[in-house]
């Protein structure tokens, strides 16, 4: 990592569970402001690793530093440093979010009017007021969500871990939610280190993801490098009749072009895109020799190709 000191890194992290292995060893930087989000099936390793980072957990082998502290030896400080949502969080059901706001607060050592300050301060940026005295207990899922991650920034963290922090939610709630975790990152330079299984969740929201497969993390990069790498890009080209499309065929295969038979019919061809502005020039090709297209579509490679790939395939399958 070029002259950053981590957010996050977890250095040959594991942590086994009855002698069976739940995280092998994990390597792991996450940059400050950075969102990163780990991604892996069910049993995967997920939530084991975010509770070593956060302390909850003792871990069977390695080191990590969260916030600039060691987890094992300064837990206090990694803790004082850091917010935590977890998927199930015990907020009392008949409290309402100004008084666990306010007492969170004074928990965290703020005066009780500091603590007042600082619950109108988040009542305001979550825009909660609203339902800001219903007891949490009566709020939709969506609305409560946005108290569980008020109530973790009440110590103004400088690393964020939310597991799972929109399962449950409707697309409208996940994209609010979405919106202000970017805005803690952007706004506030808060690290935010989240798990889930929605793919698109982890290609829209996060600058890296990991994905762990077995306990081991199989990946690490940006959703784009992850899908470049996954896969080609597909050109399929439609034209009006089979005879041209013919045509169009046999003068791509002579200028060696990889032809995609699966996504062929009598009418189309597709072409793998291997290199970058392939496009332009198979199109150009192809207008030269007076064969147009009636329509064209280009296909990217998705995220969910990349975790089939990577998390669900046999060991031998890697990017
Ligand atoms: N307290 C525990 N005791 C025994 N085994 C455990 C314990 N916690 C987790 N495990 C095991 O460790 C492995 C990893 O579990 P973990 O909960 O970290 O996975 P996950 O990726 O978060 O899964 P999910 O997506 O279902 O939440 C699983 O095989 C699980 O059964």
């Amino acid at each position: 990592m070029e002259n950053v000191t981590p957010a996050i890194r977890a250095t040959g992290l594991g942590r086994d569970f009855a002698g069976r292995t739940a995280v092998h060893q994990l390597d792991l930087d996450v940059r400050p402001g950075e969102v990163y989000g780990l991604l892996g099936p069910n049993g995967s390793g997920k939530s084991t690793t975010v509770r070593m980072l956060t302390t909850m957990l003792r871990p069977s082998r390695g080191t990590a530093h969260v916030a600039g502290a060691d987890i094992d030896r300064d837990p206090g400080t990694v803790r004082r440093r850091t917010g935590v949502v977890l998927q199930d969080t015990a907020l009392d059901p008949l409290m309402s979010a100004r008084e666990l706001l306010r007492l969170q607060g004074r928990l965290q050592s703020l005066t009780a009017r500091q603590a007042r300050a600082r619950c109108a301060e988040l009542l305001a940026a979550f825009d909660a007021r609203e339902f800001a005295d219903t007891p949490v207990g009566r709020l939709s899922g969506g609305q409560r969500r946005r108290i569980d991650l008020a109530v973790a920034l009440t110590q103004r963290p400088k690393v964020l871990f939310l597991d799972e922090p929109t399962t449950g939610l409707d697309p409208v709630s996940r994209r609010a939610l979405w919106d202000e975790i970017r805005a803690l990152s952007t706004t506030h330079g808060v690290t935010v280190l989240l798990t889930t299984q929605y793919l698109e969740e982890a290609d829209q929201l996060c600058d890296r993801v990991g994905i762990l497969r077995a306990g081991r993390l199989v990946a690490s990069a940006a959703p784009r490098e992850l899908k470049q790498r996954a896969g080609d890009r597909v050109l399929t080209l439609r034209f009006h009749d089979t005879p041209t499309a013919d045509q169009a065929r046999d003068l791509l295969a002579a200028r060696g072009e990889r032809l995609d038979p699966a996504e062929a019919t009598p009418h189309a061809v597709s072409v793998r895109l291997t290199r970058p502005g392939a496009d332009g020039q198979t199109l150009l090709a192809l207008s030269a020799a007076g064969l147009h297209a009636a329509s064209l579509t280009v296909q990217e490679p998705s995220l969910e190709d990349v975790f089939l790939r990577l998390a669900l395939a046999p060991e031998s399958a890697a990017v």
